[in-house]
């Protein structure tokens, strides 16, 4: 049964999400094991969302400990077909000030110690993932910036690093002599796992700092992160329920994010084990 179709990621500084009505909390298994926290399950602006804490209920998960495939895998379960992800990150370029909001379309990967699929053992899946953020939904995005009257910026480059120690000031100006825009820990596999659940899936970016390239200023800090999040919080609840008011009920029909394994999978079907069919039956049936 489809107990939501909205799911929303809070991560750092968006622990649970305002506004909610029919609350009730339910702890979901997945074959890829436990999600981050229990989903708070609910009503928003009259539509069925599925609320997750990224790192967790009083923030007790590293990136890098997360179980982005379980968090996911999750939401496909509770029946969500479009993802709202809430990050805090860091700016690579003057123009994007703490407080503003980046709705990014491209990422850049720098992690390495990362679960990225649900393929393997014995089934082999390519998604394009040129595109890696669902347009429709980032523009939906934007229009919520619009309509909250915060800064919203469509479109920019996010680079995932693997953390959970800052980047170096090489690192930093590497990044920004690439063009990109901001820097977080957590979005990528999201991204990634979003596509192969043919998920639909877009972020709003919360710029809290410089990171570390700035000149005469200093270094980021997490207690400079938290004052700005403590601020960003409220307006990122916001711009949410902005975009889940705006979420037309179709929203996913016809979107490309809806049909990213038609292609994909390249194994012959008979020779995918029994057991793996099994644990993939919820992302791979109608393709069998
Ligand atoms: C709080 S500083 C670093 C931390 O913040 C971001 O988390 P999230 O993407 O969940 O908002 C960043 O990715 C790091 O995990
Ligand atoms: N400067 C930064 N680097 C990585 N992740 C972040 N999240 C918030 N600020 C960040």
């Amino acid at each position: 049964m489809k107990k939501a179709e909205i799911g929303i990621i809070g991560g750092s500084g968006l622990y649970a999400m305002p506004g909610l009505t029919n609350v009730r909390e339910e702890r979901v298994t997945t074959p890829f094991g436990e999600p981050s926290d229990v989903f708070v399950l609910g009503e928003l602006e009259g539509r069925n969302v599925a609320f997750l804490a990224r790192h967790g209920r009083g923030h007790r998960i590293l990136p890098s400990e997360l179980n982005f495939r379980a968090n996911i895998f999750a939401m496909k379960m509770l029946g969500v077909d479009s993802i709202l992800s809430v990050s805090a990150v860091g700016s690579l370029k003057e123009e994007h000030k703490p407080t503003d909001f980046v709705i990014p379309d491209q990422f850049i990967d720098r992690t390495f110690a990362r679960a990225s699929t649900f393929f393997g053992d014995g089934i082999v899946a390519h998604v394009a993932f040129g595109d890696p953020v669902c347009a429709p939904l980032a523009n939906v995005l934007k229009q919520a910036c619009d309509t909250v009257g915060v800064v919203g910026k469509l479109g920019g480059t996010y680079v995932c690093m693997e953390g959970p120690q800052f980047s170096t000031r090489a690192e930093s100006n590497l990044y920004r002599s690439w063009g990109a825009d901001v820097i977080g820990m957590t979005n990528l596999q999201e991204a990634k796992l979003a596509r192969e659940a043919e998920i639909c899936y877009a972020t709003v970016a919360m710029v809290t700092d410089y990171d570390c390239w700035r000149e005469g200023h200093d270094d980021v800090t997490v207690d400079q992160i938290v004052a700005v999040m403590h601020q960003n919080a409220d307006n990122a609840s916001k711009v949410v329920r902005a975009a889940v008011a705006a979420m037309p009920a179709e929203m996913t029909k016809g979107c490309a994010c809806v049909n990213a394994l038609k292609y994909a999978i390249l194994t012959d079907r008979k020779a995918i084990p029994e057991e793996t069919k099994q644990k993939l039956s919820l992302l791979i049936d109608k393709y069998l």
